[in-house]
């Protein structure tokens, strides 16, 4: 088991907020289900979220300036492949088509982070999502042979391969970032280094629904992360809030990949990189997958407001990345506030 994993441990979830809705049998949506409506018309979309080119040289500043004034962009000539992200999709694909019946043999067990299942938020909510997940930590293979016992080798090959590009990716990412808060080589290598990290990846579905209107694919949240690194297939859904805007649609765009800031780098940037509020709503009845790589240091590391000038105060006390998860699975959004000094 993954230090990462046994982080979730500590608070094992209810049956009942891990199994998803057999999507398959119903023709309507069940009340269980059916969310406020107001949430499906407040949307803008003429805004949207910075592009920055990792080519350009002047990357760090572009970097740097996005996480600030939006804590969310699109990254393009990330150097992954199409054909990659192509095959994670498709593997994704593989996966959630199967019978509900199937899906449930790679349940996540409840003290468990990893396997199929509702989003780990779903206990602070009092209506269902219209989502399934599934969630990997390295290697998928306990899972995947549970599906697939004669057939999983594929499976874990993709996901694995995906998983070391997107660590190589965030890696990059993390210290083009931390160059924008003029922190030193010395102090970038503390926070990132390629031997240690927690990481996580979550394939998304959100089932053909018949009446999308009243239900909510993820409801808001703020990522468990230093960075996360996000591709959506082709439907739009994903919305970020943007104080003194309200929610921004982020369409998806061929080939680009979405990078959000984290709670983790919140603490560490003290507040000028702000996590984002995020969720997925969509018009369309049909399928939407993305998938979502999460980027955190060890789980023993401790995040502190790095890089702070002489004129600056620390905002948020020092925590571990373990420390952290817990007391995030215990108040969601609240737990950046309960650090705050
Ligand atoms: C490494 C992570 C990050 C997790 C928990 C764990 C594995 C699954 C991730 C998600 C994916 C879906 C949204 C979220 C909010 C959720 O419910 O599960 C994420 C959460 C977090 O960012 O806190
Ligand atoms: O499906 C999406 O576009 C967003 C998913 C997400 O926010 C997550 O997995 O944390
Ligand atoms: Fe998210």
């Amino acid at each position: 088991m993954s230090p990462l994993s046994e982080a979730y441990r500590d608070h094992p979830l209810h049956l009942h907020h891990i199994i998803p809705l057999d999507f398959d049998s119903v023709q309507t949506v069940p009340d269980s289900h059916v969310w406020p409506t107001s949430h499906a018309l407040e949307s803008d979309d003429h805004l949207s979220i910075p592009t920055v080119d990792l080519m350009d040289p002047d990357a760090v500043k572009l970097l740097g300036h996005a996480c600030e004034t939006w804590g969310v962009f699109q990254v393009i000539n990330h150097g992954i492949p199409l054909d990659t992200i192509g095959e994670v999709e498709s593997e994704a694909r593989r996966l959630f088509s199967l019978p509900t019946g199937h899906k449930l043999k790679a349940l996540r067990s409840p003290g468990g982070a990893t396997g199929y299942g509702l989003a780990r938020i779903s206990p602070f909510f009092s209506k269902q999502m219209w989502h399934e997940g599934f969630t990997v930590m390295g290697s998928p293979v306990d899972h995947a042979r549970e599906l697939w016992p004669n057939d999983y080798q594929r499976f874990c090959d993709v996901m694995e391969d995906y998983q070391k590009k997107m660590k190589e990716l965030a890696i990059t990412l993390m210290q083009l970032i931390l160059k924008s808060l003029d922190l030193s080589e010395e102090e970038i290598s503390k926070v990132v280094s390629p031997g240690d990290a927690s990481t996580a990846l979550q394939l998304n579905s959100y089932p053909f629904c018949p009446d999308p209107s009243r239900v909510m694919g993820l409801a808001p949240h703020t990522d468990t992360s230093l960075l996360t690194i996000l591709h959506q297939s082709t439907l739009n859904g994903l919305e970020i809030f943007k104080d003194g805007v309200g929610w921004v649609l982020v369409s998806p765009t061929n080939g680009s990949l979405v990078v959000n800031v984290g709670d983790l780098l919140h603490i560490l940037s003290n507040a000028q990189f702000p996590s984002v509020l995020h969720r997925v709503v969509s018009k369309e009845k049909e399928q939407r997958l993305s998938l979502a790589f999460f980027y955190s240091p060890p789980t023993d590391f401790h995040v502190s407001p790095l890089a702070l000038n002489p004129a600056q105060v620390p905002l948020y006390r020092s925590v571990s990345v373990r420390e952290y998860i817990h007391i995030k699975g215990k108040n969601l959004e609240k737990a950046l506030s309960l650090f705050r000094i």
